[in-house]
């Protein structure tokens, strides 16, 4: 087997985490917290750029990294073109999407531009993973109700696949020998039916789809949104902010900590128990129609995110999915090590390289 380090970028809206690999091991962590003064001082994502590239490059001279021992720097791909799931080298089509967000904005729309400049720096390839936008969306789950907003992938393809991937492996096969039903189950929530290796359909994460979660509302009625939209109180960006951010548990407990909530619930806060609850019964209900779209031939329900580390919130989910498959649960995300791997079975040649933008 070949030896490669990789230098990995995951941009998120609060914190930059960085790793170092050396092919599927660990061997360098750092999560590096931003204020939310510092991102709200910055008018679009783009404008980060620098500011985050300075810190990975500090972060990277105090622990008196060797730059000359990376093989490629990889990083979480973002709001680009639609594209199967995958690795795919960064090119300049891919940076420019990323940069306008032609998908919308996200801090993952970052991590393209930030892998390529390191990378083209050091004279090496520039890779990313899984973008948040795979779309691997069969012809029936495009469609909304309305031809004015077609259904849009938007959602945790890097974690689902890793776990999925994870639980294959346990269960004796491969990714694309069964049939998943994941709920990723972090800040934002997504829920993707996996069909024999292909996300055929997901909850966009992002833009009022799904389940509620810690900060999003999730699919929430249209009539209510068109009258706050209409009521003069709210400019486009304070209202996407109040339900994108300061929606879901954020909205009802005025928190985005599930460890909060539970110590709450464990001091007698009903209210908090019905919210919490009714989070659950969302995800419940999505993991439900999931197991419609594969016609109840499900091999796994799979749990992962932050989410996934709370056991009464797993306990509630189980009690009304269960009946549909055996569920797994895997705490946290694994997305690190994702990328590593993806860009591992492309340079062992296990995998082939996707082409930006797909033909
Ligand atoms: N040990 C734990 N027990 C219970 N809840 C936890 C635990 N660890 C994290 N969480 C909760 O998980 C949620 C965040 O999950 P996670 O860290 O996967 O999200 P993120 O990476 O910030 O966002 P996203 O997954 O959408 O990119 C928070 O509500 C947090 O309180
Ligand atoms: C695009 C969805 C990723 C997130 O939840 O932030």
């Amino acid at each position: 087997m070949n030896n490669y380090t990789f230098l990995i970028i995951n941009p998120g809206s609060t914190s930059t985490k960085i790793s170092i690999f050396e092919n599927d091991i660990e061997t360098m962590t750092e999560t590096i917290r931003h204020s939310s003064e510092k991102i709200n001082s910055y008018k679009e994502i783009y404008d980060q750029f620098d500011f985050r590239k300075d810190l990975i490059m500090d972060v990277l001279k105090n622990k008196n990294i060797d730059l000359s021992t990376f093989t490629a720097i990889i990083a979480r791909g973002g709001n680009m073109k639609p594209v199967v799931g995958g690795t795919y080298e960064v090119n300049e089509e891919m940076l420019n999407d990323l940069k306008i967000g032609v998908m919308g904005q996200h801090a993952s729309n970052l991590g393209g531009g930030l892998a390529y400049s390191i990378a083209s720096e050091l004279g090496l390839k520039a890779y990313v993973v899984d973008p948040v936008v795979v779309d691997e969306f069969e012809p029936l789950a495009r469609i909304s109700g309305t031809p004015l907003i077609p259904r849009k992938s938007k959602d945790h393809p890097l974690n689902q696949r890793a776990v999925a991937r994870e639980a294959a492996k346990e269960m004796g096969g491969k990714y694309d020998d069964f049939n998943f039903i994941i709920a990723h189950l972090g800040g934002g929530i997504s829920v993707g039916t996996h069909k024999r290796g292909r996300m055929i359909d997901v909850n966009n994460a992002l833009d009022g789809d799904g389940p509620m979660s810690p900060e999003r509302c999730g699919a929430i009625p249209f009539g209510g949104v068109i009258d706050l939209c209409y009521s003069g109180e709210y400019t486009k960006k304070e209202l996407r902010k109040k339900l994108v951010g300061c929606g879901g548990l954020v909205g009802y407990l005025g928190t985005n900590d599930a460890r909060e909530v539970i110590k709450r619930i464990k001091e007698g806060d009903e209210y908090s128990k019905l919210i919490y609850e009714a989070m659950a019964y969302q995800i419940s209900k999505e993991i439900g129609a999931s197991s419609a779209v594969l016609k109840g031939d499900v091999d796994a329900i799979l749990l992962t995110g932050g989410l996934a580390y709370d056991s009464i919130l797993m306990d509630w989910i189980k009690d009304r999915v269960e009946f549909i498959a055996p569920v797994k649960v895997f705490p946290g995300e694994h997305e690190m090590k994702a990328l590593a791997c993806g860009v591992l079975r492309v340079l062992d040649n296990k995998e082939k390289l996707q082409m930006y933008p797909n033909k």
